[in-house]
């Protein structure tokens, strides 16, 4: 039996970093185990699901490099829900309430005042066919709980170990409201056994479910999958994450120009136990991927880790990964020799733009010092340029005018490339040429 898994966002919003961490591991474990990662949207609250997010969580699942299998939205199966739903009032598992809002509330107020666990009293079980006919008589329609059985529920979750919850102890979940609609649990179940879920891969917000989605399982008569439950992130302050508040989108880290191998690899260590390392493709994150690595504590998102990674990428990619997105800048003139020589100062790709113009466009030198930056334009060495050049050159430089060190570098620096920082004059003189390097001393650049 090879692995099936699901992502199951609902359309409410963008994703954020621990919805992607979510999707991430989900689909490691389908790559690491040569199976399927299916993408089902959670669209059945037409208040809140929105058709744009559906497509934004595309785009940014793609743009973190996830592809899946089958795509479906719940909104489409609503019949096999009904069906479900039949089969499951056939066999009295489910059965209808009466009570509104405002009623249940008054009961688990008073049992909260005597010292008792709020848990639904079945009293509509207890209804007899002339109450239910007035009911409805009134106007009222039934919501639908599910009738737990009193067994103890057990699973052996991949991160949390083995999980038993007592079901005696809970409320018969509504599983239906008074509107026809339906909530999580059982529609969720309906597709897990549909699609060949064997492994639901998910935030530790649905161990509660689980324990009932388990005995729906049952009652529908499939096995239950495996669960694994993943304690949810927050960010760097301990503050909970959710889509519709907009919170850490994976959106803005990509407007903010880090690599999606960069979160992939973040996203992946957290919590692992392991050394933070740069991870250049999937497949490799795949191929050191173990879910029972994974530790039950709060995985907190940290920017300053996160660019850190991200700056290492950079500085460990070759020229060869990073050339079809050189090119995609519109790089022109990008070689090896180029990106060799910016490498190791960038911290975004999208730097290599102003160190492309530096090299190759045009600039705004800055003059610290024109009668001197006049003298360097006069003992410019002869074309060819190689990495020699430049020692070459300073070193006439420096007997001529009997300078060194800062007083002979920086003003150099500055009308060559316009700013104080930056790579190695030594790599970028050549790039730069004779003509455009002489005019730049001179303050013509721009
Ligand atoms: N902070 C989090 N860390 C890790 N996983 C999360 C986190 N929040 C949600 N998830 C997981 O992401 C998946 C999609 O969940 P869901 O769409 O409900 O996200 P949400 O952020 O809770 O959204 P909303 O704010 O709209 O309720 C689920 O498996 C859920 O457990």
């Amino acid at each position: 039996m090879s692995a099936v898994v699901r992502f199951a966002p609902s359309p409410t919003g963008l994703l954020h970093v621990g919805n992607a961490r979510t999707a991430l591991l989900n689909w490691l474990f389908a790559r690491a185990a040569a199976g399927r990662f299916v993408l089902r949207f959670d669209d059945t609250d037409t208040g809140r699901s929105r058709e744009e997010y559906v497509t934004a969580i595309e785009t940014d699942l793609q743009w973190m490099g996830l592809d899946w299998s089958q795509v479906f939205r719940q909104s489409a199966r609503l019949d096999r829900y009904h069906d479900a739903l039949a089969r499951l009032q056939q066999e009295g598992r489910v059965y209808p309430c009466y009570e509104t809002p405002e009623e249940l509330d008054y009961k688990r107020w008073r049992q909260i005042n005597r010292g008792q666990p709020p848990i639904y009293d079945r009293s509509a079980l207890r209804l007899t066919d002339a109450q239910r006919r007035s009911f409805e008589a009134e106007g009222r329609r039934p919501h639908w709980r599910f009738l737990l059985t009193a067994d103890v529920v057990g699973w052996d979750d991949l991160v949390r170990g083995p999980v038993q919850m007592q079901a005696d102890h809970m409320s018969d979940p509504v599983v239906v409201r008074a509107d026809g609609s339906f909530l999580y649990l059982l529609p969720s179940m309906v597709d897990d056994i549909d699609f060949g879920i064997t492994h639901v891969i998910r935030g530790e917000d649905h161990v509660p479910n689980t324990a009932i989605q388990v005995q729906i399982c049952q009652a529908l008569g499939a096995a239950a999958p495996i669960f694994a439950h993943l304690p949810l992130m927050t960010d760097i302050a301990g503050k909970g994450l959710s889509k519709r508040l907009g919170s850490l989108t994976l959106r803005s880290l990509a407007e903010s120009g880090i690599e999606p191998m960069a979160v992939n690899s973040y996203l992946a260590n957290l919590g692992s136990g392991e050394p933070l390392s740069v991870f250049t493709s999937l497949d490799e994150l795949a191929a050191n991927f173990d879910l029972r690595c994974y530790g039950r504590g709060t995985p907190k998102f940290d920017d300053a880790q996160l660019s850190g990674l991200n700056q290492r990428l950079i500085h460990e990619s070759a020229y060869a990964v990073v050339r079809p997105q050189l090119q995609a800048m519109g790089l022109v003139h990008a070689d090896a020799a180029f990106w060799e020589a910016v490498r190791p100062n960038l911290s975004r790709l999208s730097e290599a733009r102003f160190w492309h113009d530096v090299c190759f466009g045009r600039i705004e030198p800055i003059m610290a010092d024109p009668a001197f930056l006049a003298a360097a334009a006069a003992l410019l060495p002869d074309e060819p340029w190689n990495g020699e050049t430049w020692d070459v050159w300073t070193k006439a430089l420096k007997a001529a005018t009997n300078r060194k060190g800062k007083e002979l570098f920086r003003p150099l620096r500055l009308a060559l490339t316009g700013v104080e920082h930056g790579p190695e004059l030594r790599a970028l003189l050549p790039l730069i040429g004779r003509q455009a390097a002489e005019r730049r001393l001179q303050g013509q650049d721009d």
